[in-house]
């Protein structure tokens, strides 16, 4: 049996991807197809298995908590996403009208990104020193990137679990051109007409450097792994919260 998908943010750069590969999909039947000023509780369980949720940070939030209230499961890719944020997700799901709800949320949906990422908490054990670098196309109004937060936090924690203090840093005046520290970790956004979504993580010891580096040049990099969030979710057995792709591969 397919697989109804409703799509909110339909008209977006991500979500108008998200129509088509839906529509492509021999698994998947597109049910609605929702941007700004639509009524989002047009979304049912009776219409919809799984909402995917691509919009702007400032709104994904209430999105997500009214889809949840509707009794619907959701796959998100909107950023945005503070630890606050996703405590009421939680809470919200703990109410949910159906017990075994699901919300999946992924700060990215690309591979390369996905396993950079991973790599990134691997090797973090090892360095002295690491920073994060992302680069967008210039239309992105959140910085820095949902994935480079995620980055930060994924080597800060692999830092912790070795026993690893805070990294070298001299620094004695800055105006801003050492980035934003997230957990510890230097985070700097590039905004660059031309590209799209690029990262790299920067890791260094004395006398060498690791650099780890993902390029997605198309938001078509996205679209396997929203389809494989949507199929995993309407699968069922992930109820609750579930946060990154990484929680589907075999990592
Ligand atoms: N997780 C990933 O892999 C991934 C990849 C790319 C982008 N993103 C994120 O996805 C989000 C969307 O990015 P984009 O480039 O598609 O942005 P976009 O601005 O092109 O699209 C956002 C869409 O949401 C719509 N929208 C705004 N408010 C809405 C509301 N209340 N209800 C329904 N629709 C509403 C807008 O009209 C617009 O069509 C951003 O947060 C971005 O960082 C995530
Ligand atoms: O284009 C965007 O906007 C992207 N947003 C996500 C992020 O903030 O990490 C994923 C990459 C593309």
């Amino acid at each position: 049996m397919s697989i109804k998908v409703s799509v909110v943010g339909a008209k977006g750069r991500m979500g108008s991807h998200v129509v088509e590969a839906v529509n492509g999909a021999d698994d998947m039947d597109l049910a609605l197809a929702l941007d700004a000023g639509d009524d989002l509780a047009a979304i049912t369980p009776g219409n919809t298995d799984v909402a995917v949720e691509f919009t702007v940070p400032t709104v994904a939030l209430d999105n997500v908590l009214a889809l949840i209230g509707q009794g619907v499961d959701v796959v998100v890719g909107t950023t945005g996403w503070t630890d606050d944020k996703l405590a009421r997700v939680t809470a919200a799901l703990a109410d949910a009208p159906r017990a075994d709800q699901a919300v999946f949320i992924a700060p990215n949906f690309a591979i390369s990104a996905v396993l950079a990422d991973y790599f990134a908490t691997v090797a973090a054990p090892y360095f002295e020193s690491a920073e994060v670098v992302e680069l967008h196309h210039p239309n992105k109004v959140d910085a820095p990137s949902g994935t480079a937060i995620h980055t930060a936090h994924g080597i800060a924690e692999a830092r912790r679990a070795a026993g690893l203090g805070a990294m070298p840093d001299a620094t004695e005046t800055d105006g801003g051109s050492r980035g934003q520290v997230i957990d510890g970790v230097h985070v700097h956004a590039v905004r660059l007409r031309g590209l799209n979504a690029h990262e790299e993580v920067l890791l260094g010891n004395a006398g060498e450097q690791l650099t780890i580096r993902a390029d997605s040049f198309d938001r078509i990099s996205f679209m396997p792994g929203v389809l494989l969030a949507v199929r995993k979710i309407a699968a069922g057995g992930h109820a609750g919260l579930t946060v990154g792709l990484d929680k589907f591969l075999d990592l």
